[in-house]
């Protein structure tokens, strides 16, 4: 197909405005699924990713679209929800010329909508505004529109104002993409430049990688190379979505489809990188390529020892398909074997520790998450460690700096204060204020990442009875007045309970975390002493009694089997304590250093 005839679109949201609901009725109007077919929301595979243990993943859908007379072709690219995943999201903006914007009428601009919306503009997209759910009695389409079109500095009259769930308007929408976008640029005759923003990993083809022709065409029997990564790799397959794999015989300029790799990791066919041909490279790669870095680190372990081989396998299964989840084995003498993770943000390590207890049935205990710290040595080198049994001995240590983030929370206006205060609780630095629509206020902090790992979004949704919304970058290394907290159980430090901490905090927490462990290990055969110790100094201290536990003194009389039952529910009482030394301590004593904020 001519160029002129190609639309290369996304559509970008706040999560649950509607971008699922809205992509399946486009597919339906376009009669690329047919409405039996229609399986709610086909862009969100999981379901069936997991059903048939083949991903079919449509995150590039080819339409067809009879307009004026024409053939057009238009490529729906999805984008993924999470502000973890902005980089991702970046370059999937980056495969198109034009993005629909979409905002709940019930709710309006949140933090994501202006994310989204401000890398589309650093990319030069064309942005169509759409507001969706007219259909709510809640809904506020006019306000909503003002607030839209002050923001874009287009006319209100320009919002398209839809409902996806009944599918009012959407019909609307596809003339104005013909319209509005511009069709891609590219010219065939040149060397390939072929930008990846997604991939997924097939059992059978290999990696897929989703790809973008900005010039140049492909074709199964070339060779190719990828430049950042220089992997060469001749294709098994190559083709298009609609919505499902389909085999096409080559890809050209403007294109959007698929190259079914055959690599066997999605490590090697990373987003943002340029696919060129072997023979006949381009010059130079397409702009933005970045390998992204975990930021936040946690050990996972299995609450029972025997499954650790079923851990390992989900979490090769996962990264199978999530190229950014990094893992390596790790023991601690309080849990035993199990591994260090890492991950893009707070919200990346929801997913996978929802996915790991929902999809793959597993109890796992997750140690407290931590950033990478960068440590300066006296003798002047530095390292980088994630988990604080890595830090150096204190002798040697210069200096110990933290990642810090610009964070931005959009908040009615009632609730400034409020979150003002938690972000200061937070070791949180103001920096500006925006008003992006009346009684919404955009708030500007720079705050360190290590804050904000551990319960401040669900403290700020709590705050602002769930309309506040929030985004992070990113920013810098600094310096922080650092120290570790360790925690000693009969004068033995438990790695798995010692954390770095600001100076200035090291004494309360330790007394908090000394105290709660007091109330969480329970009385054993002998006393049991608790101290937190923070730069050779012991900072609190609690002794748990000693108690001799005798079950079977409940049982009068000689009825074996009660006695028999007793000393079983003891024993599975049991296996929910990890043994450190001769001392039981509950799973959730390792967890107490996590919630420490919520005291
Ligand atoms: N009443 C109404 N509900 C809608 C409409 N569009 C979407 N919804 C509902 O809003 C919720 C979120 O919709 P999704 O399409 O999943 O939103 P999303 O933006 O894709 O969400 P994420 O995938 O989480 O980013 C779902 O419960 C939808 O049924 C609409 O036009 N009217």
């Amino acid at each position: 197909m001519l160029t002129n005839h190609i639309r290369n679109f996304c559509i970008i949201a706040h999560v649950d405005h509607g971008k699922s609901t809205l992509a399946d009725r486009l597919l339906q109007i376009t009669g690329t699924v047919s409405d039996r077919d229609m399986k709610d929301q086909i862009l969100d595979s999981m379901d069936l990713e997991r059903e048939k243990g083949v991903t079919i993943k449509a995150s590039a859908v080819r339409m067809n679209y009879h307009y004026g007379d024409e053939d057009f072709e238009l490529n729906l690219i999805d984008t993924p929800g999470h502000v973890d995943f902005n980089y991702e999201v970046s370059r999937a903006l980056a495969a198109c010329e034009g993005a629909l914007l979409v905002v709940d009428a019930t709710q309006g601009i949140e933090a994501q909508t202006l994310a989204n919306l401000y890398l589309a503009l650093e990319l030069d997209l064309v942005i169509i505004p759409v507001l969706n759910k007219i259909d709510l009695p809640s809904a506020i389409p006019d306000e909503i529109a003002a607030d839209l079109s002050s923001l874009l500095g287009v006319p209100v009259e320009d919002m398209i104002r839809v409902s996806a769930k009944a599918g009012t308007n959407v019909e609307k929408i596809l003339p104005a993409i013909v319209e509005k976008i511009p069709p891609p640029q590219g010219d065939n005759q040149n060397p390939l430049q072929a930008l990846i923003f997604d991939s997924h990993y097939d059992s059978y083809k290999g990696v897929i990688a989703y790809v973008r022709v900005f010039e140049g065409q492909l074709k199964c029997t070339d060779t190719l190379r990828m430049m950042a990564n220089t992997t060469e790799f001749k294709p098994v397959e190559v083709g298009i979505f609609n919505p499902f794999m389909h085999s096409t015989e080559k890809l050209e300029a403007g294109d959007v489809g698929y190259i079914a790799s055959g690599l066997k990791t999605v490590r090697d066919c990373r987003v943002g990188d340029t696919i060129t041909q072997l023979n006949n490279p381009a010059p130079k790669q397409l702009h933005g390529y970045k390998n992204p870095k975990p930021m936040v680190f946690a050990g996972i372990y299995p609450v029972e020892g025997e499954d650790y081989d079923d851990l390992k396998e989900a979490l090769e299964k996962l990264q199978l398909n999530d190229a950014s989840l990094i893992y390596e084995p790790e023991t601690s003498q309080a849990l035993n074997f199990g591994f260090r993770c890492g991950f893009l943000g707070l919200f990346h390590m929801e997913i996978i520790q929802e996915r790991l207890e929902r999809e793959y049935n597993l109890d796992i205990v997750l140690t407290a998450p931590t950033v990478e710290y960068e440590v300066i040595l006296r003798s002047g080198s530095s390292t980088f460690i994630d988990s604080p049994v890595d830090l150096p001995d204190e002798g040697e240590i210069a200096d110990i700096r933290e990642p810090w983030m610009d964070l931005w929370i959009i908040t009615p206006t009632d609730y400034y204060g409020s979150v003002m205060e938690l972000v200061r609780k937070r070791n949180g630095v103001y920096v500006e204020q925006e008003y992006p629509a009346p009684n919404r206020v955009q708030l500007k902090f720079e705050v360190p990442l290590s804050e904000i790992i551990v319960n401040f979004f669900d403290e700020l949704k709590s705050r602002t009875r769930g309309y506040a919304s929030m985004d992070y970058q990113f920013k810098e290394y600094r310096s922080g007045h650092l120290v570790k907290l360790e925690v000693l159980i009969s004068s033995e430090p438990v790695d798995a309970l010692a954390s770095i901490v600001h100076k200035e905090q090291a004494y309360s927490k330790g007394q908090k975390l000394v105290s709660k462990l007091k109330r969480l290990i329970p009385q054993q055969l002998f006393e049991v002493s608790i101290q937190a110790a923070s730069e050779g100094r012991i900072i609190s201290r609690a002794t748990v009694k000693a108690l001799r536990k005798d079950v079977l003194s409940k049982c009068y009389g000689g009825d074996i089997s009660r006695k028999k039952k007793l000393l079983e529910k003891q024993k599975k009482g049991k296996k929910r304590m990890k043994m450190v030394g001769n001392i039981e301590i509950p799973q959730e004593a390792f967890m107490a250093v996590l919630q420490l904020e919520e005291d």
